[in-house]
């Protein structure tokens, strides 16, 4: 099979189980591109954040974010991501907008917005890993392969607090299980698996391990479209 035939694959799961790694990683190997979801929506949470509105409010946020002049990268090996022109790779991950994006990414107006967009950056492509928290469920419902990855909220703090160099692990344990419930009870596209994906658990697999893992199920799908 040549490698640029059309190959979608769906990653989804819980903050810091490894998906920007992983799914950056295999992108690279497939030689397909790279869609990372969850920057989407931080920067629509920056864009509201700037324009100072209520995040309660989510007639105020759809309002805030209906001109969202975002420019987001597909290069697995080169990323990009822009807010009117402005590089907010390192903005887009500090604490203010880590604090706001489950409540802006909650207001099912901008996951609209942002789905729509997301699907036509797909189309555009052919061949890509996306990674978010509904790919499998709503995004992409007819991936040619579902990964959901999970890990021990321990292990997913731990993982992020060697990350960010914090020695508060306690508070930042507190943070994943916050975000944790938000994304996956809140109404609109919750966080939780298609009922096709396969499920990944990453607790005890180092990223080696994970991308050995996933090399295999893409085989497989492969192997099955031959
Ligand atoms: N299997 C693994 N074993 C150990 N560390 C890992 C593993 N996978 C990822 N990591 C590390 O965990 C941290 C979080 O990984 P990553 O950002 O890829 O997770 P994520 O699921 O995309 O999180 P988020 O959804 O919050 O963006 C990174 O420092 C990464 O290097
Ligand atoms: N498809 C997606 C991707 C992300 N989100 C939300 C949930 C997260 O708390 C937030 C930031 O994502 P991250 O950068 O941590 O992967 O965005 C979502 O609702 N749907």
């Amino acid at each position: 099979m040549s490698t640029d035939a059309p190959l979608v694959i769906a990653m989804d799961g819980p903050s810091g189980t490894g998906k920007s790694s992983a799914a950056r990683r295999l992108a690279g190997s497939l030689g397909a591109a790279y869609l990372d979801t969850g920057a989407m929506y931080r920067v629509a949470t920056l864009h509201a954040l700037r324009a100072g509105v209520d995040l309660t409010d989510a007639g105020a946020v759809d309002h805030a974010t209906r001109e969202l002049p975002l420019v987001i990268g597909t290069d697995p090996t080169h990323e990009l991501v822009e807010l009117a022109g402005e590089d907010v790779r390192v903005e887009i991950r500090g604490a203010a907008v880590t604090g706001a994006v489950s409540a802006v990414s909650a207001v099912p107006a901008v996951r609209e917005r942002l789905v729509a967009a997301q699907r036509a950056l797909v189309e555009q492509a052919g061949r890509i890993v996306v990674e978010g928290r509904d790919i499998g469920t709503v995004v992409l419902p007819a991936a040619d392969l579902k990964v959901y990855l999970t890990a021990s909220a321990q292990a997913r703090a731990a993982r992020r607090a060697d990350q960010d160099g914090s020695a508060d692990r306690a508070a930042v344990l507190a943070d994943v299980q916050r975000r944790d419930h938000l994304d996956s009870t809140r109404v609109a596209s919750p966080l939780r698996p298609a009922d096709d994906a396969v499920t990944v658990d990453t607790s005890e697999i180092d990223l080696d391990g994970v991308l050995d893992r996933l090399h295999a199920l893409v085989q497989q799908v492969e192997g099955v479209r031959q």
